[in-house]
């Protein structure tokens, strides 16, 4: 496929992803509790659940959710700028920070959450306003009882590298409260 045509088709499945989200919000927490993380995001792609309120600032849209594998995809604008003329480091950081905790998500039965402990970024290439549709794919390298871990890319539809990190995510149950 033509690198146009690709980035043509990132678009349309972004736009096709986009059309069937319902408004941005914050789920029940019993929703959270009694879903495994593999429902519960089931649930944002299919419109039941809201998307977080944090994806829609960004522009971030979920592709593809399997177990221990995420797609998110965003598009670089000027609005995510920062004073040095490139797009600001914290974009990269958050499609990142969401492809690799929702990967590790993937993994967990219902009752149990997770944050992020840490977030390793390299930042290998500058994004503007003209690198077109960017995606972060995250896969899991371990998820135990406390502990999860996982790797990510940001690449165009080009294959182009821009961004790679790995996360170490706590492992918790959700209490109810
Ligand atoms: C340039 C370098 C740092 C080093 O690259 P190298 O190890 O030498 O590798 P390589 O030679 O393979 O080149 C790779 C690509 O780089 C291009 N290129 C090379 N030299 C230059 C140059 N002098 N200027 C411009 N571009 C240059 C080169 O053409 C190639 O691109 P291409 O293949 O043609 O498409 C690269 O890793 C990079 O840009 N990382 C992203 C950093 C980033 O965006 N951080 C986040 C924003 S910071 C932030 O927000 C913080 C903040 C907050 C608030 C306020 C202010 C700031």
């Amino acid at each position: 496929m033509e690198p146009q045509d690709k980035r043509q088709q990132w678009l349309d499945e972004a736009a096709a992803m986009r059309a069937g989200l319902a408004a941005p919000g914050v789920a029940d927490r019993a929703i959270l509790r009694s879903s495994s993380g593999m429902e519960f995001l089931q649930g944002i792609g299919s419109g039941a659940l809201p998307p977080a309120p944090i994806a829609d600032l960004m522009g971030i849209l979920p592709i593809s959710v399997e177990p221990g594998r995420t797609v998110f995809q965003g598009t670089p604008a000027l609005a995510h700028y920062n004073p040095s003329g490139v797009v600001h480091g914290g974009y990269a950081a958050t499609m990142l920070d969401t492809a690799l905790g929702c990967a590790i998500h993937t993994m967990l039965p219902a009752g149990k959450g997770y944050t992020t402990l840490e977030l390793k970024v390299n930042y290998l290439r500058a994004m503007t306003d003209k690198t077109g549709p960017v995606r972060a794919e995250a896969t899991v390298v371990s998820v135990g009882g406390q502990v999860g871990v996982a790797e990510a890319r940001i690449t165009d539809a080009n294959g182009k590298l821009y961004a790679f990190a790995t996360t170490t995510c706590l492992v918790f149950d959700i209490s109810a409260a």
